[in-house]
Formats: C-alpha cells, structure tokens, sequence
C-alpha cells in the first residue's frame, strides 16, 4: 500500500508544503525524510499530521510523528528571504534558543535581523558572524528533518460525513507548546491565506498524542553520604522504575493537573494563575540548557501559596511528602515552561518503594525532566541511530533539570542519583564543584554481581539524613572529613578492582576483596549516625550465616540494604534467611544492575499481547494506566520489559562505550 504523505510546516518562512510518497505496510514505523531551508530558530512544528491513502485503500491514516533528527547540511536552499523586511514576526515565540549551539537569541525586538543572523551564524558554525552582513551573503544550511511516522489504520465508517471533512483534516497540526493558534491548522491556499468552511469545522483536538517517559531507581554501592562533600560514588541503575504519562488537553482547557496515585496525590492549578510573571523576569528567566546549582528563594515564595493549596485535608506527614512532589513539578514548570504552555495531565506511577534509598526521588525527577523537555521539543531523539555525542547533550540537558527536582525534594542533593538515573547503567561520579557539572565515569562492564537486596521497612528521609551528616561534620569537621575521604578512597579501590582484568563476579577471591569494601564503608557509614537497627539486624542476619558482606545502601536511617552473596552460599542458607527476613516484616528484591536510563514512548502506543497489537498497538490511556494492579500490572502494561526484552515503542538515549 502507498500513502502520500503531505507534510506542511508552519511558522516558517515562507510557508512550505511538501508531498512525500512512501511505502507502508499495515501498521508499521517508518522515516520520512524532509529537507527544509532553515529560516526560523528552532524546529518547525510538525507534530500530528495525516495521511492519506493514495491508492488502493479504503480507510483513512492517522499518523503522529516525531523528528528523529535534525542535520544541518551546508548546501543553499532554493529560496532567499529577499530583505530583512520580510523575515518573519518573531514575538509570538518565546523562548528563542539556536537548536544548534543552545544560545539563546535575543527577544528585545531591537532588530529581528539579530535573531536570524545569529541562527544562521551559529548554524554555519564555522562562519565568522561579521562576514553574514550583509543578508545574504552566507550560504544558508539546510535542515534535514528525518521524521518517524506511526500509523493506525481506522476502517472507512460507513456515512457520508466522513468522506465530507476527509479533505479537510489531510492536514491537520497540533499547536506547540509555545504556540498562539489552536491545535487545528487549516491547509494553506496558494496565497498563503487560511481557510476552512465552516461546515468543515471540527471541535477542537487534544493538541499533541499522549505519551510516557520512564526512568529507573538505582543502587548506591558505595559512596553515599561523602557524595555530598564532593567524594566519588559507585551507582547502577536498577530495573524498578517509574513511569510518567503525559497527556495534552484541549486548548479550552487551562489547567494542569497531577495524578500520583502512589502518594495518593490529584491536584489540579489554572495555568493563568500560577506566578509566571516572576519566573519570567529576566534576571530569574532559565532557558532548557541553563545548570542552575541552586533553587532561587523568590520563586519558592512565590510557589508557596500554590503549593500550599494542595491537601490542606491531609495529615502534616502525607503533606509533607506532597509538598516535595509538588514544589518539584511547579518548579520546573514554571522555569522551563510558559503561560502559553497547554494545559496537560501528568500521571505517575513508581515500582520503586518510596523512601527506601534506591532513588524514587531521583526516578520521578527525571521523568519530570524528560517530560517537560520532550514537550518544548528541546530534546532531539532518542533513536537508534542517533550518534552517541548527540545522546549524551540530551542526557545531560535532562538530568541538570532532574537535579533542580531533586532539589526541592530533598535540599542538598549530590546529583549521584538523578545521573544514573537518566544515564542508567553504572556510573563512578564525583561533584568537586557544584558550580560546575559533575565528572560522570560511566562503568561499561559493571559486572553482574550476586545482590541481594532487602527493604527494611523503615521509612526514612533523605534530607533528614543528609541533614544529620552536615550537623555532624560542622560539629567534628576533621574527624568527619577523616570519615569521608576513607569513603572516597573505598570507591576508587572498588571501581579500580571492578576494572581489573582480573576480576570475576563468579570467582570467590574477587567478590571477598569487593565484599571486605562493602563492609568497612558500611562501617563507615554507621559511624556517622545514618545505620538503622533495622539495618543492622540483616547484617547479623547474614553474618550469622556467613554468606555474604552486607551495607545499607541510599541515605540510611532505614530503607534499603544490599548484601554481595558469597559464590558457594548454599541455597539452604539461602532460604532460610529469606524465611526469617519474611518473618520479621522485611522484604526482599530481586533485580539487575545496569540497565537503561531515560527513556521515551511516543505516542503512548504498544504492543501488549492484545487485539489491539493488529491495529498497530494498545494506545495506553490514563485509565488503562490507572487501573493496572500493582507493580506487576504496571510493568504488564508499559513496563521497558516485556517477556522476550525490550519492548518495541520505548527508546533511550545510549552513551555507547568508546
Ligand atoms: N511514586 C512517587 N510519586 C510521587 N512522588 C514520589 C514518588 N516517589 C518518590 N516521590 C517523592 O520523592 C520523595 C522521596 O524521596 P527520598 O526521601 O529521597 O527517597 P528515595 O530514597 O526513595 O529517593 C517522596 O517524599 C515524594 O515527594
Ligand atoms: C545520601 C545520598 O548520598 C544518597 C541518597 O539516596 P536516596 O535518596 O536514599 O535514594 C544523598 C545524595 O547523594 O544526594
């Protein structure tokens, strides 16, 4: 089957159509290729659009995109804008950012020419600026847009109406996020005039396709605690993860709403109330790109009154833990979004116990992250081609914006957790200055080590432990820095043993030597107040045993502990502790270290086994993703793992090994 694909973009100068023809199967992806001249910052907007069947079919295609990449080639397009006049009116986009070099272009209407200059400018990369003046003097490169196109085939309904508006909707956009029309374009004429009659006129659409984000919890091996004094760490990223689903309302629709069933949160703002005029000032404004290291005390005071609406029926505790979650979302909402952002539906649900140290904070920061990047389309794939120096620029935009979540969540974070949890895999990390992004040493062939991992119970808090350590240190500042760079010398002996050639995750002697480390850094850390008795009885637990080399890992005071199992622990001794730790109210993990990070289902759409794969995949929507039962039902549903791997639909941003 052929469908001729018509790709229209908006807001761009001047206006362009083009019809593309490619072949499709039933229900498949595929990648149109588009080559458009760039005249405008940032990426045109070609976020839903329709095709139409050109031959021998008998339904219509709905097809949602995405642009896969973006390459600039450094050829002239067939046409010049002719003088400065006729650039376009830019005011109605804000914020303006160079896709290439992320500067931000200026927005003071002193001259528009400066917008387009510096584009180009930075565009040309190697061109000098000077030498673009005057237009049009440089060559102009061409953006190369490679689209990716999933299509459901809906059967012809049977009246008469549809074949009436059939016209109509062959081109249909969705609005941006910073957009000023409504989610429905009309096709453009030959003089470039809109028109659509009105009994061509349809109610208005959800302006983007649902879609998730999903990032993992993680295991610190070593090194929590002195993290925060600028000490390295040892995380993996674990299979437990959280997943968040974005839907985008109709323009009518002001308002934002959070569902976070696992804290038993719903809260709804209008968008035209929250204080944007603050978080817009100039001197407070951050752009997508911006490493902000501290959270601002205006524009928490002015989040306090929205903050403080949420709950007022709830105990102080359930609070608490709602105005975290909730001072999060509003502070990246209102740093990276604008008071034209659509209203949306943020919908999340976590595999990962809360306040159990392995990283639930950090999880839902980075899905909040990637979410709202994703949608001011700052982010350029993930796919699977994309060149790992291009993955590793979203990964970091993404997680500088994780941090300032995890900020407001637990106050003085060392950032550990939100890079592995965006990065996944094993990372050694080190923040010297916090001025400055992290050193981030990714531990390609972090072993498969035998882990068992046990959840106390104990609810603790992060910023409560980490506060306890602060006191601590201004208390005994030698003692304790003595402490922390016992600590950091712990995980360079560890990450350097783990990189020896030698070393064997099945063999006994390499396990003792990484075990011993566990056990004098557990020791460690219990000498700073942060061990639980909880924590301690599965280390009498096991040591009574004798199977293993036990620490408690994440912020301590309760949650998690993780335990190195010896090769040759017997699976009599095995069952036998697992019996005893179900007995006394603990509960035990099974996962894999060093999986995926960040990762992106766009649209909402896969494949689960049902009807609906035929068609093209289930489309998850929030009730379908409310009603799923527990941990299992979650990962049933949208989980990155089905039964035979990675399922299709969800991609990752992948720093490959050099
Ligand atoms: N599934 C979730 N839904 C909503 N908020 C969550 C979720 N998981 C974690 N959080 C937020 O993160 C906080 C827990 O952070 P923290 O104490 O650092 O624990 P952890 O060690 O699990 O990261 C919670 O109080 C809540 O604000
Ligand atoms: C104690 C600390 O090193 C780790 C905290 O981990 P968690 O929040 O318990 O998952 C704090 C940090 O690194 O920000």
């Amino acid at each position: 089957m052929r469908l001729r694909i018509r790709v229209s973009i908006r807001r761009c100068w001047p206006a362009v159509q083009h019809d593309k023809e490619a072949a499709f199967s039933h229900s498949i992806c595929t990648v149109v290729r588009v080559e458009e001249p760039v005249f405008w910052p940032g990426p045109p907007d070609f976020h839903n659009l329709t095709a139409k069947l050109s031959q021998g079919g008998n339904g219509t295609c709905t097809c949602t995109t995405r642009v896969l990449s973006t390459k600039t080639l450094n050829h002239p397009p067939t046409s010049w804008p002719k003088s400065l006049e006729l650039l376009p009116a830019v005011d109605s986009l804000s914020p303006l950012f160079c896709e290439n070099c992320s500067a931000q272009l200026r927005t003071d209407g002193e001259a528009q020419a400066q917008h387009w200059l510096a584009l180009t400018a930075s565009l040309c990369q190697t061109l000098d600026r000077r030498r673009l003046l005057p237009l049009p003097l440089a060559p102009v490169p061409t953006t190369r847009y490679h689209f990716e196109i999933h299509h459901h085939l809906h059967p012809t309904p049977p009246d008469d109406s549809f074949k009436a508006t059939k016209e109509a909707q062959m081109i249909e956009f969705a609005d941006t996020p910073n957009g000023s029309s409504n989610g429905v374009v009309p096709p453009v004429n030959g003089n470039g005039m809109h028109h659509r009659t009105l009994s061509q006129r349809r109610a208005s659409a959800p302006m983007a396709p649902a879609f998730m984000v999903s990032a993992p919890g993680k295991v610190i091996v070593f090194g929590e605690h002195s993290v925060v004094y600028g000490k390295a760490a040892i995380a993996a990223a674990i299979a437990l993860r959280s997943y968040l689903h974005v839907t985008t309302l109709s323009k009518s629709r002001r308002t934002v709403s959070l569902r976070f069933p696992d804290i038993d949160l719903t809260h709804s703002w209008d968008i035209d109330n929250l204080p944007w005029a603050i978080f817009q000032q100039p001197d407070k404004k951050k752009s997508y790109y911006s490493l902000v290291t501290e959270l601002d005390p205006d524009l928490l005071a002015a989040l306090q009154p929205h903050i403080d609406e949420v709950s007022p029926e709830r105990s102080e505790e359930i609070r608490k833990v709602h105005r975290s979650s909730v001072t999060a979302f509003l502070y990246l909402f209102l740093s990276l979004g604008s008071p034209r952002f659509p209203g949306c539906l943020y919908t999340l649900r976590s595999t990962i116990p809360i306040s159990a140290g392995l990283g639930s904070s950090a999880s839902i920061s980075v899905c909040l992250a990637a979410a709202l990047l994703v949608q001011l389309r700052t982010l350029s794939g993930p796919h699977p081609d994309q060149p790992s120096e291009e993955a590793r620029v979203q990964i970091e935009r993404i997680n500088r914006w994780a941090f300032v979540s995890e900020m407001c969540i637990h106050g003085n974070p060392s950032g550990v957790d939100n890079t592995v949890a965006t990065q996944g895999k094993a990372v050694v990390f080190q923040r010297t200055d916090y001025s400055k992004p992290p050193s981030v040493r990714p531990l390609w062939d972090f072993p498969e080590l035998p882990l068992l991992l046990v959840d106390t119970k104990q609810a603790k808090s992060t910023a409560h432990e980490v506060a306890k350590v602060g006191k601590l240190n201004k208390t005994h500042p030698k003692l304790v820095g003595t402490i922390l760079d016992a600590m950091h010398n712990i995980t360079d002996a560890a990450a350097e043993l783990i990189q020896d050639n030698t070393f064997d995750a099945k063999e006994e002697e390499s396990l003792r030597k990484l075990g011993e480390l566990m056990t004098i850094n557990h020791g460690l850390l219990n000498s700073l107040g942060v061990s639980h008795p909880r924590l301690e009885r599965v280390r009498e637990l096991v040591d009574h045993e004798g199977i293993g080399w036990t620490k408690l890992t994440g912020a301590g005071g309760g949650g998690c502990s993780i335990t190195l199992l010896k090769p040759n622990a017997s699976a009599e001794k095995l069952s036998k502790l697992e019996s005893q730790f179900e007995a006394e109210g603990y509960q035990k993990f099974g996962t894999t270290l060093g999986g995926d990070g960040v990762g992106v289902l766009w649209p909402a759409v896969l494949k689960n086994g049902t009807e609906e794969d035929e068609e093209g995949g289930m489309e998850i929507d929030v009730e379908k993703f409310l009603n799923a039962q527990g941990t299992e039902g979650v990962e049933q549903l949208v989980g990155v793992h089905g039964d035979g791997g990675e399922r299709e639909g969800w991609k990752f941003w992948r720093v490959e090994s050099e």
